[in-house]
């Protein structure tokens, strides 16, 4: 075993990457743009906010679901103050406690980012409404931390739904992500047990928006700034304001079928074209949507069962931060490939609206079965070195 800090590596870093380290103790890295990669490796883990949610998107996914089995809320505080404590470090790239020099004891880190820098890992935090009900605070839960609808076609398995807890870590390098779940699971072992787990990849390149398993590029409708922050975090003055709402959903896509589709119709599921993104009747991928654009014959230029037209058609925002998963093959010898669709909003009611209106309509629907499903909560960040995880929800029991 190289008993290696990665501490020491941080340190190799040039001079640039480490003064925008020391200087950045707020987690302040906003904005979803296509061009906001290769800043710094490391994206503070303390903030107003929790990382990973307006973060420019990393490259890789590390999603878990975890249940509870345990009602004792004192150890399961406990739990959430050494995650705290582990995340500051693997987040800037340091084991998670220093490893002992008793070689007869288990090495303190399971060690297999040893040598690797954080790679932007983030690692976010929210609980589910099953979560108030195991712990007998049903009285704390938001009202709108209730279990998402069934919606039309909704082929959820047993597999890829409930769970108490889940876990985003999201880095530019697949094992840092892995290496900060394995660590956080490895120690709350004697609380938790995990449910489901899905990895991710996206294909930021930094300077275009990324394209999905379809071949479409996929977040162009995001947005930056103020906006952005009014769409995403929780203002109510309760345990969750700065806090935010996290829509999973495992979303199977049948890439066989969509490879035997012509690009006509391709475009059509999307109202958009593959090649640039550029929506019908538009110019630029990040146009404005106009969805009363007619041609020259006068009829609309968005086909009514386009999935554009559809979502955007409800004057509703979400933050989508999504990733494509390949995950081997399915019982039909096909890919088991898909999206991880994940998207932050400040009421899931959002989201809601926008799945029942793309519902039994959505033309993308001939290629894709919604598997997985889940709804949690996000605790605002933490704003102190005292702060810990789900201080504000605890405070308040
Ligand atoms: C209910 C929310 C949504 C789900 C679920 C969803 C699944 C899903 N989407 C794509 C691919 C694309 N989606 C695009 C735009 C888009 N999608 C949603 C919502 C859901 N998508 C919204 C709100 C929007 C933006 C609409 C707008 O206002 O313009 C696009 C176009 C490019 C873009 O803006 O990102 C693509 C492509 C897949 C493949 C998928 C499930 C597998
Ligand atoms: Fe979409």
């Amino acid at each position: 075993m190289k008993n290696l800090n990665r501490r020491h590596f941080v340190k190799q870093l040039g001079m640039s990457s480490a003064g925008l380290m020391l200087g950045s103790s707020i987690n302040s890295v906003e904005a979803k743009t296509p061009c906001d990669h290769n800043t710094t490796p490391i994206i503070p883990f303390v903030g107003t906010h929790q990382a990973g949610i307006t973060t420019p998107g990393q490259k890789h996914i590390y999603f878990i679901v975890l249940d509870l089995h345990t009602d004792k809320l004192e150890d399961i505080k406990q739990m959430f103050k050494v995650w705290t404590s582990y995340s500051k470090n693997l987040t800037q790239g340091k084991n998670v406690k220093e490893y002992s020099k008793n070689h007869f004891i288990p090495p303190a880190d399971t060690g297999e980012a040893d040598s690797l820098s954080a790679h932007k890992l983030t690692l976010t935090f929210g609980v589910s409404p099953s979560f108030f009900t195991k712990l007998n605070i049903n009285h704390l839960k938001p009202a709108e931390l209730t279990d998402l609808p069934h919606f039309p076609r909704d082929q959820l398995k047993p597999e890829y739904i409930g769970g108490d807890i889940c876990i985003q870590a999201c880095a530019d390098d697949p094992q840092v992500a892995f290496n900060a779940v394995r660590n956080l699971v490895r120690v709350a072992r004697s609380t938790i047990t995990m449910k489901w787990s899905q990895s991710g990849f996206t294909s930021y390149d930094d300077l275009q928006t990324p394209r999905n398993l379809f071949a479409f590029k996929d977040g162009t409708a995001n947005f930056s700034g103020q906006k952005l922050d009014e769409v995403v975090w929780v203002q109510q003055d309760n345990w969750l304001k700065n806090g935010s709402y996290l829509v999973v959903r495992r979303i199977k896509m049948f890439l066989e079928t969509w490879d035997r589709t012509n690009a006509a119709e391709q475009n059509n599921t999307f109202g958009r074209y593959r090649d640039s993104g550029i929506a019908f009747g538009h110019k630029d991928e990040f146009d404005t949507l106009d969805l009363k654009k007619m041609d020259e014959k006068g009829k609309p230029i968005f086909p009514n069962t386009s999935h554009v037209k559809l979502a955007h058609q409800t004057g509703l925002n979400i933050l989508r931060r999504s990733y494509s998963y390949a995950s081997g093959i399915d019982d039909h010898a096909q890919f088991d490939a898909g999206l991880l669709f994940i998207s932050f909003q400040n009421d899931p009611k959002t989201f809601i609206t926008i799945q029942n209106s793309l519902g039994n309509t959505d033309k993308m629907n001939e290629y894709v079965t919604h598997i997985g499903s889940g709804l949690f909560a996000c605790f605002p960040g933490i704003v102190d070195e005292q702060d810990y995880l789900g201080r504000s929800l605890f405070d308040a029991i």
